[in-house]
């Protein structure tokens, strides 16, 4: 579960995220939507401790991030694909995190393989192509077996095979009974995707609702997403 109660944090004179209250619940595939600038990767941010919000607060499984003794096995986190050290492979930069984490060694080829990444897992990441490091990041994301997963951004750089992929592998992750929280831009995806919906815009709630119950009567996710954002103006 992810609880976030009234989280707010500002830039300078920017208002990214404006008293976001919601909870995200285990065994369903949440989407978050917002336009660019609408405070979604500021939210999962302060989820991880990334960022200290100016009020409020966020919990995972009950309790704050940094309270988590071993992090990487409770909240799986894709925010910066490009995190990895660039003249690492990716089996090495993964073994590294897994013994900071007292997660065993032999989860680190089971991820490899699970995110499609066994054949490339000696090359280093440098070379990775953008598809190659979001699975990286994935891999990065389910070292730990987390209950929670929060993914900024996963469909970004995958082929539609991939998309397909990671759209099943989402799916059977959430059918476990974890929490997976998903941002994206890409609507008619998202649809497909995702149980519930958190839609916000410049930092507040417009929506916290089943993909079902927003699209409503619109013809499409899309076409309920924009018009919600209109009505907010
Ligand atoms: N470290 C920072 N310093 C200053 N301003 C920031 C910082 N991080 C975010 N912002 C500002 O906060 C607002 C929210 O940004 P954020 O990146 O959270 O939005 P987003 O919904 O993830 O956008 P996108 O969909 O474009 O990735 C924006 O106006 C952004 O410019």
């Amino acid at each position: 579960m992810i609880e976030a109660h009234n989280l707010t944090k500002r830039y300078g004179r920017q208002q990214a995220v404006d008293g976001l209250t919601f909870t995200l619940r285990p065994g369903q595939v949440t989407a978050f939507l917002g336009p660019n600038g609408a405070g979604k990767s500021s939210t999962l941010r302060m989820i991880v401790d990334l960022d200290r919000p100016d009020a409020g607060y966020a919990r995972v499984g009950g309790r704050r991030y940094r309270d988590l003794p071993h992090p990487l096995r409770e909240v799986g986190v894709l925010l910066e694909a490009r995190a990895a050290h660039r003249g690492r492979s990716a089996v090495n930069h993964l073994r590294w995190l897994a013994r900071t984490q007292d997660i065993p060694a032999a989860r680190v080829p089971e991820v490899l393989d699970l995110v499609g990444l066994g054949d490339a897992a000696r090359r280093r990441v440098g070379g990775f192509s953008l598809g190659m490091t979001q699975r990286l990041g994935l891999a990065v994301a389910l070292l730990g077996d987390p209950g929670v997963l929060l993914l900024d951004e996963p469909l970004n750089g995958l082929d539609p095979e991939g998309i397909r992929w990671l759209r099943t592998l989402l799916r059977d992750l959430a059918d476990e009974g974890r929490t997976v929280f998903v941002s994206s831009h890409l609507m008619s995806e998202t649809a497909l995707l995702a149980d519930h919906l958190i839609v916000i815009a410049r930092g507040r709630l417009l929506a916290d609702a089943t993909v079902k119950e927003f699209v409503a009567d619109q013809p499409s996710l899309e076409d309920a997403f924009l018009r919600t954002l209109e009505g907010a103006r």
